[in-house]
Protein backbone atom coordinates (compact mmCIF):
# COMPACT_ATOMS: atom_id res chain seq x y z
CA UNK A 1 0.00 0.00 0.00
CA UNK A 2 0.86 3.41 -0.50
CA UNK A 3 2.04 5.31 2.44
CA UNK A 4 -0.14 8.59 3.19
CA UNK A 5 1.96 9.92 5.94
CA UNK A 6 1.62 13.15 6.53
CA UNK A 7 2.78 14.34 9.80
CA UNK A 8 2.27 18.43 10.68
CA UNK A 9 -0.32 18.49 7.96
CA UNK A 10 -2.65 21.09 7.98
CA UNK A 11 -6.69 20.49 8.44
CA UNK A 12 -6.74 18.91 11.56
CA UNK A 13 -8.91 20.14 14.66
CA UNK A 14 -8.28 23.03 12.86
CA UNK A 15 -5.39 22.80 12.23
CA UNK A 16 -3.64 25.02 14.29
CA UNK A 17 -2.98 23.44 17.54
CA UNK A 18 0.47 22.99 19.05
CA UNK A 19 2.57 19.70 18.97
CA UNK A 20 2.36 18.88 22.39
CA UNK A 21 3.55 14.91 22.08
CA UNK A 22 6.09 13.93 18.99
CA UNK A 23 6.99 10.57 18.40
CA UNK A 24 10.28 10.34 16.25
CA UNK A 25 11.22 7.41 14.53
CA UNK A 26 10.55 5.17 17.50
CA UNK A 27 11.39 1.00 17.21
CA UNK A 28 10.47 -1.68 19.82
CA UNK A 29 11.41 -5.31 19.24
CA UNK A 30 10.81 -8.50 22.15
CA UNK A 31 13.44 -10.74 21.07
CA UNK A 32 12.65 -11.96 17.75
CA UNK A 33 9.88 -9.70 17.04
CA UNK A 34 9.60 -6.23 16.13
CA UNK A 35 6.66 -4.47 17.66
CA UNK A 36 7.31 -1.06 16.24
CA UNK A 37 9.46 -0.24 13.34
CA UNK A 38 10.11 3.47 12.59
CA UNK A 39 6.80 5.32 14.25
CA UNK A 40 6.09 8.70 13.69
CA UNK A 41 3.35 10.82 15.29
CA UNK A 42 2.17 13.90 16.29
CA UNK A 43 -0.63 14.91 19.00
CA UNK A 44 -1.98 18.16 19.16
CA UNK A 45 -3.01 20.75 22.21
CA UNK A 46 -6.58 19.59 22.98
CA UNK A 47 -6.67 17.01 19.96
CA UNK A 48 -8.08 13.55 20.53
CA UNK A 49 -6.51 11.11 17.83
CA UNK A 50 -7.77 7.81 16.85
CA UNK A 51 -5.13 5.21 16.75
CA UNK A 52 -6.29 1.94 14.84
CA UNK A 53 -4.24 -0.93 13.31
CA UNK A 54 -5.05 -5.03 13.54
CA UNK A 55 -4.57 -7.23 15.76
CA UNK A 56 -0.85 -7.17 16.64
CA UNK A 57 0.38 -3.60 14.68
CA UNK A 58 2.19 -2.05 17.59
CA UNK A 59 -0.65 0.12 19.08
CA UNK A 60 -0.47 -0.88 22.64
CA UNK A 61 3.45 -1.02 22.87
CA UNK A 62 3.29 2.18 21.43
CA UNK A 63 1.00 3.39 23.97
CA UNK A 64 2.74 1.83 26.81
CA UNK A 65 5.79 3.29 25.40
CA UNK A 66 4.30 6.85 25.88
CA UNK A 67 3.25 5.75 29.23
CA UNK A 68 6.75 4.99 30.23
CA UNK A 69 6.22 1.36 30.92
CA UNK A 70 8.39 0.37 28.12
CA UNK A 71 11.55 1.74 27.05
CA UNK A 72 11.97 2.39 23.25
CA UNK A 73 15.28 0.71 21.77
CA UNK A 74 14.78 3.68 19.25
CA UNK A 75 13.95 7.09 18.65
CA UNK A 76 12.57 10.18 20.30
CA UNK A 77 9.89 11.56 22.36
CA UNK A 78 9.12 14.90 22.20
CA UNK A 79 7.36 16.41 25.00
CA UNK A 80 6.08 19.92 24.84
CA UNK A 81 9.08 20.50 22.59
CA UNK A 82 11.53 18.93 25.04
CA UNK A 83 13.39 15.70 24.58
CA UNK A 84 12.12 13.29 27.22
CA UNK A 85 12.94 9.88 28.44
CA UNK A 86 10.27 8.25 30.39
CA UNK A 87 11.71 6.03 33.29
CA UNK A 88 8.57 4.87 34.44
CA UNK A 89 4.62 5.09 34.44
CA UNK A 90 4.92 7.21 37.44
CA UNK A 91 7.75 9.18 35.75
CA UNK A 92 5.56 9.97 33.12
CA UNK A 93 2.18 10.83 35.02
CA UNK A 94 4.49 13.45 36.93
CA UNK A 95 5.12 14.87 33.13
CA UNK A 96 1.47 15.20 32.97
CA UNK A 97 0.91 11.75 30.58
CA UNK A 98 -1.52 8.89 31.98
CA UNK A 99 -2.57 5.81 30.51
CA UNK A 100 -6.18 4.10 30.95
CA UNK A 101 -6.27 0.64 30.71
CA UNK A 102 -9.03 -2.01 30.28
CA UNK A 103 -8.26 -3.35 33.76
CA UNK A 104 -8.15 0.06 35.16
CA UNK A 105 -5.98 0.05 38.11
CA UNK A 106 -9.02 0.72 39.84
CA UNK A 107 -9.66 -1.40 43.57
CA UNK A 108 -13.01 -2.79 43.81
CA UNK A 109 -13.27 -2.94 47.62
CA UNK A 110 -12.69 0.47 47.82
CA UNK A 111 -15.37 3.36 47.29
CA UNK A 112 -15.03 5.68 44.49
CA UNK A 113 -13.49 8.08 46.62
CA UNK A 114 -10.98 6.37 47.70
CA UNK A 115 -9.70 5.54 44.07
CA UNK A 116 -10.40 9.01 42.85
CA UNK A 117 -7.23 9.64 45.21
CA UNK A 118 -5.76 6.26 45.15
CA UNK A 119 -1.67 6.09 44.38
CA UNK A 120 -1.63 9.80 42.86
CA UNK A 121 -0.62 11.47 46.08
CA UNK A 122 2.89 12.49 44.54
CA UNK A 123 0.75 14.41 41.79
CA UNK A 124 -1.45 16.39 43.75
CA UNK A 125 -0.57 15.76 47.74
CA UNK A 126 -3.40 14.19 49.60
CA UNK A 127 -1.75 14.01 52.90
CA UNK A 128 -4.00 16.89 54.55
CA UNK A 129 -7.69 15.92 53.34
CA UNK A 130 -9.37 13.42 55.78
CA UNK A 131 -12.02 11.11 54.38
CA UNK A 132 -14.85 13.93 54.70
CA UNK A 133 -13.19 16.22 52.04
CA UNK A 134 -11.77 13.63 50.01
CA UNK A 135 -15.58 12.87 49.69
CA UNK A 136 -16.43 16.18 49.11
CA UNK A 137 -13.73 16.79 46.37
CA UNK A 138 -14.15 13.76 44.42
CA UNK A 139 -18.41 13.94 44.40
CA UNK A 140 -17.47 17.67 42.63
CA UNK A 141 -14.84 16.73 40.28
CA UNK A 142 -16.91 14.05 39.18
CA UNK A 143 -19.92 16.38 38.85
CA UNK A 144 -18.08 18.68 36.92
CA UNK A 145 -16.63 16.04 34.65
CA UNK A 146 -20.08 15.51 33.76
CA UNK A 147 -19.77 11.86 35.45
CA UNK A 148 -22.71 10.52 36.73
CA UNK A 149 -22.65 7.94 39.94
CA UNK A 150 -25.09 7.27 42.18
CA UNK A 151 -22.59 8.12 45.17
CA UNK A 152 -18.76 8.56 45.61
CA UNK A 153 -19.72 6.08 48.72
CA UNK A 154 -20.70 3.09 46.88
CA UNK A 155 -17.53 0.23 45.93
CA UNK A 156 -16.43 0.34 42.49
CA UNK A 157 -17.45 -3.35 42.30
CA UNK A 158 -21.10 -2.10 42.18
CA UNK A 159 -20.20 -0.22 39.24
CA UNK A 160 -20.78 -0.48 35.45
CA UNK A 161 -17.76 -1.58 33.29
CA UNK A 162 -18.82 2.37 31.89
CA UNK A 163 -18.78 4.11 35.06
CA UNK A 164 -15.19 2.25 35.95
CA UNK A 165 -13.41 3.64 33.35
CA UNK A 166 -15.45 7.51 33.56
CA UNK A 167 -13.82 7.06 37.04
CA UNK A 168 -10.63 6.35 35.60
CA UNK A 169 -10.17 8.95 33.35
CA UNK A 170 -11.46 11.35 35.84
CA UNK A 171 -8.95 10.20 38.20
CA UNK A 172 -6.00 10.96 35.18
CA UNK A 173 -7.47 14.68 34.42
CA UNK A 174 -7.99 15.40 38.70
CA UNK A 175 -4.45 14.48 38.97
CA UNK A 176 -3.51 16.90 36.23
CA UNK A 177 -2.90 14.82 33.46
CA UNK A 178 -2.45 16.84 30.13
CA UNK A 179 -2.19 13.18 27.53
CA UNK A 180 -4.40 11.01 28.11
CA UNK A 181 -4.05 7.65 26.84
CA UNK A 182 -6.83 5.65 26.06
CA UNK A 183 -6.55 1.67 25.44
CA UNK A 184 -9.07 0.28 24.03
CA UNK A 185 -11.97 1.99 25.84
CA UNK A 186 -14.91 1.21 24.52
CA UNK A 187 -14.12 -2.63 24.16
CA UNK A 188 -16.71 -5.20 25.53
CA UNK A 189 -18.88 -2.32 26.28
CA UNK A 190 -22.48 -2.18 25.92
CA UNK A 191 -24.08 0.76 23.40
CA UNK A 192 -25.24 3.15 26.54
CA UNK A 193 -21.71 2.45 28.35
CA UNK A 194 -19.72 3.25 26.06
CA UNK A 195 -22.01 6.21 24.98
CA UNK A 196 -21.06 7.33 28.09
CA UNK A 197 -17.58 7.43 27.49
CA UNK A 198 -17.92 9.06 24.22
CA UNK A 199 -19.73 11.98 25.98
CA UNK A 200 -16.57 12.16 28.66
CA UNK A 201 -13.91 12.39 25.70
CA UNK A 202 -15.89 14.91 23.81
CA UNK A 203 -16.82 16.55 27.16
CA UNK A 204 -12.93 16.78 27.65
CA UNK A 205 -12.34 17.84 24.21
CA UNK A 206 -14.57 21.11 24.27
CA UNK A 207 -12.28 22.11 27.18
CA UNK A 208 -9.49 21.56 24.92
CA UNK A 209 -6.89 21.22 28.17
CA UNK A 210 -6.19 17.69 27.50
CA UNK A 211 -5.03 15.91 24.58
CA UNK A 212 -6.08 12.28 23.64
CA UNK A 213 -4.87 9.59 22.25
CA UNK A 214 -7.29 6.44 21.99
CA UNK A 215 -6.81 3.21 20.35
CA UNK A 216 -10.15 1.50 18.97
CA UNK A 217 -11.17 -0.77 16.76
CA UNK A 218 -14.76 0.60 16.30
CA UNK A 219 -14.27 2.55 12.91
CA UNK A 220 -17.71 4.15 13.18
CA UNK A 221 -16.72 5.64 16.94
CA UNK A 222 -13.24 6.42 16.13
CA UNK A 223 -14.91 8.44 13.14
CA UNK A 224 -17.47 10.01 15.60
CA UNK A 225 -15.21 11.11 18.49
CA UNK A 226 -11.67 11.55 16.90
CA UNK A 227 -10.32 14.74 15.37
CA UNK A 228 -7.91 12.93 13.23
CA UNK A 229 -6.67 9.04 12.77
CA UNK A 230 -3.70 7.21 12.46
CA UNK A 231 -3.03 3.62 11.12
CA UNK A 232 -0.92 1.62 12.48
CA UNK A 233 0.29 -0.75 10.04
CA UNK A 234 3.78 -3.53 10.83
CA UNK A 235 5.05 -1.09 13.44
CA UNK A 236 4.33 2.17 11.20
CA UNK A 237 2.29 4.53 10.67
CA UNK A 238 0.82 4.77 7.18
CA UNK A 239 -2.19 7.11 7.36
CA UNK A 240 -2.74 10.01 8.73
CA UNK A 241 -5.62 12.09 8.32
CA UNK A 242 -8.06 14.08 9.93
CA UNK A 243 -11.34 12.30 10.23
CA UNK A 244 -13.08 15.22 7.98
CA UNK A 245 -10.73 14.13 4.95
CA UNK A 246 -12.01 10.34 5.82
CA UNK A 247 -14.68 8.11 5.83
CA UNK A 248 -15.78 4.99 7.89
CA UNK A 249 -15.34 3.05 3.90
CA UNK A 250 -11.92 4.67 3.57
CA UNK A 251 -10.70 3.06 6.81
CA UNK A 252 -12.31 -0.32 6.04
CA UNK A 253 -10.99 -0.22 2.77
CA UNK A 254 -7.54 -0.10 4.15
CA UNK A 255 -7.66 -2.62 6.40
CA UNK A 256 -9.01 -5.41 3.76
CA UNK A 257 -6.27 -4.20 1.33
CA UNK A 258 -3.99 -5.03 4.33
CA UNK A 259 -5.78 -8.74 5.09
CA UNK A 260 -5.82 -9.07 1.00
CA UNK A 261 -1.89 -8.34 1.08
CA UNK A 262 -1.37 -10.98 3.97
CA UNK A 263 -3.21 -13.70 2.39
CA UNK A 264 -1.16 -13.26 -1.15
CA UNK A 265 -4.22 -11.75 -2.68
N1 LIG B 1 5.86 -7.98 26.34
C1 LIG B 1 5.95 -8.55 25.13
N2 LIG B 1 6.79 -9.59 24.90
C2 LIG B 1 6.89 -10.15 23.69
N3 LIG B 1 6.19 -9.75 22.60
C3 LIG B 1 5.32 -8.74 22.78
C4 LIG B 1 5.15 -8.09 24.04
N4 LIG B 1 4.23 -7.11 23.89
C5 LIG B 1 3.83 -7.14 22.61
N5 LIG B 1 4.48 -8.12 21.93
C6 LIG B 1 4.35 -8.44 20.50
O1 LIG B 1 4.50 -7.24 19.77
C7 LIG B 1 3.59 -7.17 18.69
C8 LIG B 1 2.70 -5.94 18.84
O2 LIG B 1 1.81 -6.16 19.94
P1 LIG B 1 0.79 -5.07 20.47
O3 LIG B 1 0.10 -5.64 21.66
O4 LIG B 1 1.49 -3.78 20.62
O5 LIG B 1 -0.23 -4.97 19.25
P2 LIG B 1 -1.67 -4.30 19.20
O6 LIG B 1 -1.72 -3.53 17.92
O7 LIG B 1 -1.95 -3.55 20.45
O8 LIG B 1 -2.61 -5.58 19.08
P3 LIG B 1 -4.13 -5.82 19.65
O9 LIG B 1 -5.04 -4.97 18.83
O10 LIG B 1 -4.32 -7.29 19.38
O11 LIG B 1 -4.11 -5.49 21.10
C9 LIG B 1 2.83 -8.50 18.71
O12 LIG B 1 3.47 -9.37 17.83
C10 LIG B 1 2.97 -8.96 20.15
O13 LIG B 1 2.90 -10.36 20.23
Amino acid sequence: MTKATTHGGTGTNGGTGTTVLSVEHVAKRFGAVTALRDVNLRLRRGEVLGLIGDNGAGKSTLLKILCGFHRPDSGRIVLNGDEVTLKSVEHARSLGIDAVYQDLALVNELTVYHNMFLGREKVRPTRLLNNRAMRRVAAEHLRDMGVNIPSVDVEVAKLSGGQRQAIAVARSVYSDARILLLDEPLAAMGAKEGALILDLVRDLKRRGEVSIIIIAHNYAQVLEVCDRVNLLQHGEITFDKATSDTSLQELTDLVVAEYRAARGG
